[in-house]
C-alpha cells in the first residue's frame, strides 16, 4: 500500500479545527486531529508545506518509523506544532492500519479493559449560586463526574465561566481578550464554592477543579490543602508546569490528587512528575503529544508510577481526537478519566463518529479505525477564522500564567 495524497483541511463549525486526511492507493483512507488553539494555521503550514510532501509513496503500514522520521529527522524535536503536525499523521495511520485489519483502533492496541470509559464534563457559573445549579444540570444529565468552575467577586469575566465559556476561545475577537485575575481574591473564594456544592449535590458525585497554571508552587500547596474537606477528584493545573519540581511543594502539604499536562507534547514535559509521583494524572491527550504512537508510550511510562490517565478533551480538540483518545481509553491499563465537554451540533456534522455517551460513560464504538470521519463538503462551509484564547493580567497589569 502507498500514500498516494496527504489533504490538510482547515474548517471553523463554531470553532478552528485542522485535519490531517491520508489517502491510500488501495482506497483506504484516514484521518487525525492537529488542533492548536489559537495557533492553527502554524500547524496546518508545518504539514503542507514540511511534512504531506515527504508522505507521498511511503508505506502507511510504517508506523513508527514515520513518526521517528518525523521527530528525530525534525532536529528542531518538540514543542505545540511540531507534536500537533506530528499527531495529526500518526492517528490518520493508525486508522488505516486499523481498518486495513477491519477492526476497531483498540482492539490492535491490546483489547478492552473496560466495559465502559468514565467521563468528566464541564459546569461552570458567574457565581456560586450558578455554579451549584449547573452541577445539578449535569447531574441530571447522567454525569457522574463534573469539573466545577466560577467566576470571582470583584473581576470581570474568568476563563471558563462566563457566557462564551462554551467554545473556549473567542472567535469573535480579532485579538485575544484579555482577561484580569488576583489570586488572592481566587483563593479566598473557591473553598466557598465547594463547600456549597457538597452541601447542595452531596458525597456521591466526583467534583474537579481546574486552576489553569495561576498559581505559584506555596499558593497551589494553600488551595490543595484547603480544599482536602471537598475530597475532589483532582485540582487540575495547580501551577505551570515547566517547572516540574515546583510540584515537590505542593506534594509536601496537601493530598488532594494533582492532574497536570494538557499543554505538554512530549514525554519529557512529564518525565520527572511522574517519576517522583508528584501527579496522579497525566493529561495529555493524542493531538497535543505527537499521536497514538507517542501516547501510548507516555501511558506505559505513566503506569510504572501508579499515575493513571486523564486525556484532555475539551472543544478545542475535534472528536477526531476524542475518537481516538476513547480507543486508548478503553484498553490502556492505568485509565483514570476521559474529559468531556460535548460539542456543538455543526462540530458533530462535519465530523460524524462511532462514539457514544450514555449515563455518564463514553464508549468508543466498533467501527474498524478510531471510527471518526470527516465531512470534506460540510467542512468547506465553515471557513478558518482567525481566533485566540484569552491572555490573562493581573490587576496591575502583569501579564500572568494561565
Ligand atoms: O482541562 N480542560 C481545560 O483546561 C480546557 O477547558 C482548556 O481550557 C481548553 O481546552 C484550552 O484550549
Ligand atoms: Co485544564
Amino acid at each position: 500500500m502507498k500514500i498516494t495524497d496527504v489533504k490538510i483541511i482547515v474548517c471553523s463549525p463554531g470553532r478552528n479545527f485542522v485535519t490531517v486526511k491520508i489517502v491510500t492507493d488501495e482506497g483506504l483512507t484516514g484521518v487525525g486531529d492537529a488542533t492548536l488553539n489559537g495557533r492553527e494555521l502554524a500547524v496546518a503550514s508545518y504539514l503542507k508545506d514540511h511534512l504531506a510532501p515527504l508522505l507521498i509513496g511511503r508505506d502507511p503500514s510504517r508506523i513508527e518509523d514515520i513518526w521517528q522520521y518525523f521527530y528525530r529527522g525534525a532536529y528542531w524535536r518538540r514543542g505545540p506544532v511540531t507534536m500537533a503536525a506530528i499527531a495529526g499523521i500518526d492517528t490518520a495511520l493508525w486508522d488505516i492500519k486499523a481498518k486495513a485489519a477491519n477492526m476497531p483502533l483498540y482492539q490492535l492496541l491490546g483489547g478492552a479493559s473496560r466495559e465502559k470509559v468514565l467521563c468528566y464534563t464541564h459546569a461552570q457559573g458567574r457565581d456560586i449560586a450558578e455554579a451549584v445549579e449547573a452541577v445539578g444540570r449535569r447531574k441530571e444529565q447522567g454525569y457522574r463526574a463534573i469539573r466545577v468552575q466560577v467566576g470571582i467577586p470583584g473581576l470581570p469575566d474568568v476563563y471558563g465561566t462566563g457566557a462564551k465559556s462554551v467554545t473556549n476561545n473567542a472567535l469573535d475577537d480579532a485579538v485575544p481578550h484579555e482577561e484580569t485575575w488576583s489570586t488572592s481574591k481566587y483563593l479566598r473564594y473557591v473553598p466557598e464554592l465547594f463547600t456549597a456544592v457538597r452541601e447542595a449535590h452531596g458525597w456521591d458525585v466526583e467534583l474537579l477543579h481546574d486552576a489553569h497554571h495561576r498559581l505559584t508552587p506555596i499558593e497551589a500547596a494553600r488551595l490543595g490543602k484547603d480544599l482536602e474537606f471537598a475530597r475532589l477528584f483532582w485540582l487540575e493545573d495547580a501551577m505551570a508546569a515547566e517547572h516540574q519540581e515546583g510540584f515537590r511543594l505542593i506534594r509536601k502539604h496537601t493530598t488532594t490528587p494533582l492532574a497536570v499536562g494538557e499543554v505538554f507534547n512530549t514525554i519529557w514535559d512529564a518525565r520527572l512528575l511522574m517519576e517522583e509521583q508528584l501527579i496522579d494524572y497525566i493529561r495529555m491527550t493524542t493531538v497535543h503529544a505527537g499521536g497514538v504512537t507517542a501516547l501510548r508510550r507516555i501511558m506505559d511510562f505513566a503506569s510504572v508510577y501508579n499515575v493513571r490517565t486523564a486525556c484532555h478533551g475539551a472543544m478545542d480538540m475535534s472528536p477526531i481526537c476524542l475518537g481516538a483518545n476513547l480507543h486508548l481509553d478503553l484498553w490502556v491499563p492505568n485509565f483514570g478519566i476521559q474529559e468531556y465537554s460535548g460539542y456543538l451540533p455543526e462540530i458533530l456534522e462535519v465530523f460524524p463518529g462511532a462514539w457514544s455517551l450514555s449515563d455518564g460513560y463514553l464508549h468508543p464504538g466498533e467501527a474498524i479505525g478510531h471510527g471518526v470521519d470527516i465531512d470534506e463538503r460540510l467542512a468547506e462551509k465553515y471557513p478558518y477564522q482567525r481566533a485566540y484564547l484569552p491572555v490573562n493580567r493581573l490587576e496591575d497589569g502583569t501579564l500572568w500564567h494561565w
